[in-house]
């Protein structure tokens, strides 16, 4: 393992079990060596690629339910989306990136980390609406709430959550948007803490359930459904 790539904390090998161990390892190696030399994470995150990252990202899957299609809006380098198919085999993640650059780290890593429940899909959000569908969207430092919303609802089937991983910041947020929550017909948003006993401190989502979703194109048949602009690869 790279010198700079601090030991991983004891609590890391209840998070990754099994498989996604030696898939946690090798990830916390591409982000630490190819990730940080193209650009996508800044050298001084080496130290912290457990804890801030890897640990942070995949106490998430706390708040995921089993067998669901789930979205990584703003993917970047995989965050928090590689990391949760890491740890949940049982989903299908799509990692949603408009940046050439990154979208093609993400191939990468699918690729070495030999995951076969990932789909890198480069495009803005805002270009799947109402072609694709998921049941779950996941989204770290993307957006404030208001534009999240914007993007995610029309991603997601009646019923469907957004988890939008959030800081000291998530209630304001979250008081913020509630006109936008009501006029989008929401039907419940609400703070989630997890990763207790994990990751100091517990990571904060704000988790958004979607209402019935909006006639639009999404009845059109699949080939017409199918993106005119960006890339799809599925993971080996
Ligand atoms: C600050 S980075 C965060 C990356 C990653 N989620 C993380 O936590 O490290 C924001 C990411 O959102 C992507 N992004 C910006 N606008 C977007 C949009 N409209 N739809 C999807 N992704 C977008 C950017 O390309 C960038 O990779």
């Amino acid at each position: 393992m790279s010198d700079q790539i601090p030991d991983p904390p004891e609590v890391a090998r209840e998070v990754f079990t099994g498989e996604a161990w030696s898939r946690a390892e090798a990830f916390a190696e591409l982000l630490a060596g190819p990730g940080v030399v193209r650009g996508l994470l800044g050298p001084r995150e080496v130290p912290r690629v457990w804890d801030r990252h890897l640990l942070n990202c995949a106490v998430v899957a706390e708040a995921v339910p089993r067998d669901v299609r789930l979205v990584d809006i703003g993917s970047g380098a995989g965050l928090p989306g590689l990391v949760l198919a890491i740890v949940r085999p049982d989903i299908t993640v799509t990692l949603l990136e408009p940046l050439l650059r990154r979208t093609v780290f993400l191939e990468e890593c699918v690729e070495s980390l030999k995951l076969g429940n990932v789909e890198v899909l480069r495009g803005r959000a805002e270009e799947f609406a109402g072609r694709r569908e998921f049941d779950v969207a996941s989204a770290r430092a993307v957006a404030p709430l208001d534009r999240l919303l914007k993007w995610a609802l029309p991603l997601l089937r009646e019923g469907g959550e957004l988890l939008a991983m959030k800081g000291e910041r998530a209630a304001e947020e979250l008081a913020d948007a509630e006109g936008q929550l009501r006029s989008s017909g929401v039907r419940t948003a609400e703070l989630v803490s997890v990763g207790h006993g994990k990751v100091e401190p517990p990571a904060t989502l704000i988790r958004v359930v979607a209402g019935r979703v909006p006639e639009g194109p999404r009845k059109t048949s699949r080939r017409k459904d199918r993106p005119s602009r960006g890339r799809q690869t599925r993971g080996q």
